[in-house]
């Protein structure tokens, strides 16, 4: 029997996004996002950092788009800053903005690199949180005028679409717990943000449908939660962290409702929801985006809040500097879940890497990260060992090209298989990338 591989066709890639790359955030005619406000937010970001330059991606792109060429990068998924677009978050159209992804489309198209685009990877523009913004219930409609603007200037060029990078991420983050922008802690906020960000999702991929002619679909993040013990309070705890992680989302767009751990979690603060929001949600999707980086291993803990459930470290095992247990039979794991509970929907692991303090050059024009090369290897492996065993695994997209700005980490925590430095902007592939062409080269069969 020949050894596992991966399919022909397979697609290789790397993912960035917007806010964490581009810079220049005001630069011709784009309005303020909510993360240009958050960073500006004295204390709410490690050491004041700011996305103000960033990798200078929004002035480099074309040197960034020949780092992907030189590695025999297949994809790039990147996503759309809307306030580039629509400064005020709707009406006026800034074409500036538009011409900008309109010739990075075109450059990596030249270069035989397909553009995955993400339309929201949490930039907000200001003036829509003004309004409300995910607690604005018209919020489906300005992101779906937004997203039709996007698919009448990109579509044919781009054939993949993503409606939202992690909604879970975008409400724990700014609605419940307050690490990320708009930073807000409030448990009656989140369940109606997380909401609107579903119909917003349902209403763009409705808008797609009326004009596009290729494929759309959503990103989420998945967590499998393994419980610490059959001890039935761990077992419930488990039950929660993977209903308010992992179904929170996937429920409503593949079934049509939440699962019913919701109400407990969040008691009085779980609304009523009127039903024709969910034949919204419910739009068919062609591909899943899956981001995946560690585990949980889960357990009862009457004090957090609001899940009561927490993770509990693994005595024996590596961690990130982000925290995350390394655990590769997870992706194997969570895409098999996947198949199991939704169907064999074709997915693309749109997101996976490692955060690893990268030691000074050993060599001039070269940036060695063991640890990193050990996550990509064993994680690629765990992909194909689903695909294996059937899941329908089209591509991966490593995460990240560049060392970029880590949210409210700032530039602490590096996930790039392309070394910045941030004081001079240039670019050194690690050995990483390096690593990851011979894998691309040979699709996979290095492994
Ligand atoms: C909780 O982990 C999430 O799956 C996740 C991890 N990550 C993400 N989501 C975001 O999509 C990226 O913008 C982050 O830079 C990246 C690394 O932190």
């Amino acid at each position: 029997m020949c050894a596992a591989q991966f399919p022909n066709g397979f697609l290789w890639g790397s993912a960035t996004a917007a806010y964490q790359v581009e810079g220049s955030p005001l630069a011709d005619g784009a309005g303020p996002s909510i993360w240009h406000r958050f960073v500006h937010t004295p204390g709410l970001v490690r050491d004041g950092d700011t996305g103000d330059v960033a990798c200078d991606h929004y002035r480099r792109w074309k040197e960034d788009v020949a780092i992907m060429r030189r590695l025999g990068l297949q994809a790039y998924r990147f996503s759309v800053s809307w306030s580039r677009i629509l400064p005020a978050g709707t009406g006026h159209v800034n074409y500036a903005g538009l011409d900008f992804y309109d010739r990075l489309v075109d450059a990596l198209l030249e270069n035989g690199i397909e553009p995955l685009v993400t339309l929201y990877h949490w930039d907000l523009p200001a003036a829509l949180d003004d309004r409300g913004g995910w607690l604005n219930p018209e919020i489906s409609k300005w992101f779906a005028d937004y997203a039709e603007v996007m698919f009448r200037k990109l579509d044919g060029r781009v054939k993949k679409w993503a409606t939202l990078n992690e909604p879970w991420v975008v409400t724990d983050g700014g609605y419940l717990h307050g690490a990320l922008a708009p930073g807000h802690r409030n448990r009656f906020e989140a369940p109606i943000a997380s909401h609107n960000l579903l119909r917003a999702h349902g209403a763009a991929v409705q808008a797609y449908r009326a004009t596009g002619r290729h494929e759309i679909g959503l990103v989420v993040n998945i967590e499998p939660k393994y419980r610490a013990s059959d001890d039935p309070a761990d077992v419930a705890a488990t039950a929660r962290a993977e209903a308010y992680m992992n179904r929170q989302y996937l429920d409503p767009v593949f079934f049509g409702h939440y699962p019913k751990e919701m109400v407990e979690i969040f008691g009085e603060a779980w609304p009523d929801w009127p039903s024709e929001d969910f034949a919204l949600i419910q739009q068919p999707i062609d591909f899943l985006g899956v981001n995946y980086y560690t585990r949980s291993v889960t357990r009862f803990d009457a004090n957090a809040w609001p899940l009561k459930a927490c993770a509990v470290r693994q005595k024996q095992a590596t961690y990130t500097e982000t925290g995350w247990e390394v655990f590769a039979p997870g992706l194997t794991e969570t895409l098999l879940w996947v198949k199991r509970c939704y169907g064999n929907i074709p997915l693309y692991v749109t997101e996976n890497g490692s955060a690893f303090f990268d030691p000074p050059t050993a060599a001039k024009g070269r940036v060695e990260d063991p640890l990193r090369v050990d996550y990509l290897r064993e994680h690629l492996g765990a992909v194909r060992d689903a695909i294996a065993q059937g899941v329908d695994v089209r591509g991966y997209m490593a995460w990240s090209l560049l060392d970029n700005l880590e949210w409210s980490l700032g530039y602490s925590k590096r996930f790039g298989i392309v070394h910045v430095n941030f004081a001079t902007q240039q670019r050194t592939p690690k050995d990483s990338a390096h690593f990851y062409a011979k894998v691309i080269a040979s699709n996979g069969a290095v492994l």
